[in-house]
């Protein structure tokens, strides 16, 4: 479902000599994934991953790739963009943006136990420490200026209760925003969606992050929360699992210690990452953007979060 523009071994032949990866042996379609067209692509020097980029475009691709590379180079599990003969990491292929990453080994891990959850807490703040130093500084597109122009959009699509929900919600969010505490938050650039799909596991050895489209500069600790939200959570319930938490937090706490502020902030952020996700479903759910191709994610997963967030204590970091 997932190959928007087809391409064939006889394209990529020619193409593929930009590379330094010798000839091209075998190029394969990847049908998850719902917003480029991904092809495993085998060569003589290796295995990597190939993307045409449907939606995102040429000027704003770079910050993405340039991150990826940057992280990779200092350690960061994450694919490493090629660089073509002209030290370009972006080509054109069918007229569209495209780009060539090493690929991962192993498969997403979607039902996390503490172990792996631990391996993705110090693989986050490794990748914080690693960007801080990132010269490129894009904000995270899906931040509060974000919320506050998507919310008048879909509240006309809610019930008495969801609308009540969402002005509050926003009401809370602006206060935080504006707190000194929240000032004082480190920050740099993040993932800002480092779901359970967006990781590779081989085995309990993660082996990567991908999918960086999000990444902008944010806190660190939304960048915390937003993955708790997915990885340390009962499915049905939203409800956070205590032992998945403490693995999470705890290995991040290990490798990039919190601050008092952070500690301080942890359930607003809990909630600020439910918001983000809780909004932007609603916009894909009320609003699709093709004739919709897709099952559009369900935004009553992240509303059930947001409340279990506002009414139960959390663990704290
Ligand atoms: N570097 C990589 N290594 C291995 N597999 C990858 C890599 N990048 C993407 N994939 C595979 O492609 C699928 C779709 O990628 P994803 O980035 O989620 O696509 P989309 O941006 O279209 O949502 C992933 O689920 C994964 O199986
Ligand atoms: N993680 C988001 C959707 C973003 O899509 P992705 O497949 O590119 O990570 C959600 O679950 O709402």
């Amino acid at each position: 479902m997932a190959v928007f523009t087809p391409v064939t071994l006889d394209d990529i032949a020619q193409w593929a000599t930009q590379y330094d990866i010798g000839r091209v042996l075998a190029l394969k379609g990847i049908s998850s994934g719902i917003e480029n067209s991904n092809f495993f692509l085998s060569a003589e020097r290796g295995e990597y991953v190939l993307t045409i980029f449907e939606k995102l475009g040429f000027d704003q691709l770079p910050f993405y790739l340039k991150l990826m590379r940057h992280v990779a180079e200092r350690g960061v599990a994450a694919p490493l963009p090629l660089a073509n003969r002209d030290g370009e990491l972006l080509a054109t292929l069918h007229g569209k943006p495209a780009c060539v990453v090493t690929r991962l080994e192993g498969a997403c891990q979607m039902a996390p136990h503490p172990a792996h959850c631990a391996e993705v807490g110090a693989m986050l703040a490794r990748l914080h420490l690693a960007a801080a130093d990132f010269p490129i500084r894009q904000p995270n597109l899906r931040g509060l200026d974000w919320w506050n122009e998507t919310t008048p959009v879909v509240l006309p699509y809610l019930p008495d209760a969801g609308q009540h929900l969402l002005r509050a919600e926003m009401h809370f969010q602006e206060a935080f925003a504006t707190s000194e505490a929240y000032h004082r938050l480190p920050r740099g650039p993040i993932h800002a969606d480092l779901f359970r799909n967006n990781v590779m596991f081989d085995g309990k050895r993660l082996t990567g992050f991908f999918d960086f489209y999000f990444a902008g500069v944010d806190t660190w600790l939304f960048d915390v929360a937003v993955t708790v939200n997915d990885w340390c959570i009962d499915e049905t319930s939203g409800a956070l699992d205590p032992a998945r938490v403490r693995a999470l937090v705890g290995a991040y706490h290990a490798v990039r210690p919190f601050t008092d502020d952070e500690s301080a902030s942890w359930r607003p952020m809990l909630r600020a990452g439910a918001l983000r996700f809780w909004l932007s479903r609603l916009y894909d759910f009320h609003l699709p953007r093709d004739a919709q191709m897709l099952t559009p994610h369900d935004p009553g997963h992240f509303e059930r979060i947001l409340r279990e967030r506002i009414a139960k204590p959390v663990p704290p970091l």
